[in-house]
């Protein structure tokens, strides 16, 4: 057994999964004693852009994994199927979410989930397929994410329109991509490569990819200056079941009124005496944006696992004032 060193994963396919050492040397990995101890419980112990410890068999171009290490940020979400949260990618400097002005229908509600998914990452929107007309409601539902502080790009991948915008944000930055299904993610991130990516998988990995794998994990490529990572298209996507209040965070415009609030965390639904909700109300927050979080926040209720806290109780909780911090987090470590 070789020394333990410091590596990137790039991509799993079947509890296989490809790691690079700092020089760019391809691993084929498999997790030390089948469980990771961060990973206990989780629906997937190693995503692509973990940073993990790992072991090479000398030799082999094989190795195994120790440890994961603490990731700066990742992308999660609920995993209907599972049961559980999955976390689709991690450490990545920007998550970039691609919408479309058509085919498929543009759906600001599922920008404001990936926005709400994103943790401790940046989200830049993107919306492709521009050489299509937009209805004006829609345009300005989008133009609300600018408004908002959000960073957006108008792009055609198709015609190579807004490209340059996208290439100047992925510029020496880790970036991951995420996309329903049929956006043009693909289109997109090839016009951004452009042919010009690194090969640093190195051959050895190809004899697990069994091609029908590959669109169903991250993973990640290498451009000239960046790295994107590439996820699967989907059709949905669900907030994670964990604190409520990390959807609250990922509506900035609530920030100012939520102060006001009559109850120290407050989520805004039916509490007496929540400013948010009056701020809606009386216009001043976009009601298509109010509508969207409180459908966020049922989901968390109506989907809720046993092991969830569920929003409901948590604010009835606070609104009989008996909250009790210690019952929450024994909640989160079952
Ligand atoms: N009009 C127009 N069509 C586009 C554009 N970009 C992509 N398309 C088309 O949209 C369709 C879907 O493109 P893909 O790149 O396969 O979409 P995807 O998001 O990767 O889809 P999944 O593989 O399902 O995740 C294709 O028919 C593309 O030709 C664009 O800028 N304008
Ligand atoms: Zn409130």
């Amino acid at each position: 057994m070789g020394e333990a060193v410091e590596g990137t994963v790039t991509r799993g396919i079947n509890n296989i999964y490809t790691v690079i050492d700092s020089d760019g040397t391809a691993y084929l990995c498999r997790i030390k004693g089948k469980q990771l101890v961060q990973a206990a419980g989780e629906y997937n112990p190693i995503v692509a852009g973990d940073r993990v410890l790992f072991q090479p068999v000398e030799g082999s171009g094989e190795a195994l994994i120790l440890e994961r290490l603490e990731r700066t940020s990742f992308f999660a979400r609920w995993n209907e199927k599972g049961q559980r949260n999955q976390i689709v990618a991690a450490n990545m400097d920007i998550v970039v979410c691609v919408s479309s002005v058509a085919s498929p229908p543009f759906r600001p509600r599922f920008i404001d989930r990936v926005i709400a998914c994103s943790r401790n990452v940046e989200t830049v929107i993107i919306l492709n397929k521009c050489d299509i007309a937009q209805k004006d409601a829609e345009a300005e539902r989008f133009a609300l994410f600018s408004e908002l502080g959000y960073r957006t790009i108008r792009v055609s991948a198709a015609q190579g329109e807004g490209l340059d915008e996208v290439r100047g944000i992925c510029h020496g930055k880790t970036v991951a991509f995420i996309g329903q299904s049929g956006v043009g993610k693909s289109t997109l991130i090839n016009a951004l490569l452009d042919g010009t990516v690194v090969q640093r998988t190195g051959g050895i990995s190809r004899k697990f990819d069994r091609g029908r794998h590959t669109t169903n994990y991250a993973t990640m490529l290498f451009g000239k200056d960046f790295t994107l990572i590439d996820t699967p298209g989907v059709r949905e996507i669900s907030v994670p079941h964990d604190d409520p209040h990390a959807i609250e965070a990922s509506f900035p415009e609530f920030a100012s009124y939520r102060v006001r609030c009559q109850f120290e965390g407050c989520l805004h639904d039916e509490e007496p005496g929540c400013a948010v909700r009056d701020a809606a109300d009386a216009g001043l927050i976009h009601e298509d944006r109010y509508e969207s979080y409180l459908r966020m926040l049922a989901s968390l209720e109506e989907r809720a696992p046993s092991w969830a806290v569920r929003p409901r109780a948590q604010r009835n909780r606070y609104a009989d004032d008996t909250w009790d911090k210690e019952e929450w987090d024994a909640h989160e470590d079952a």
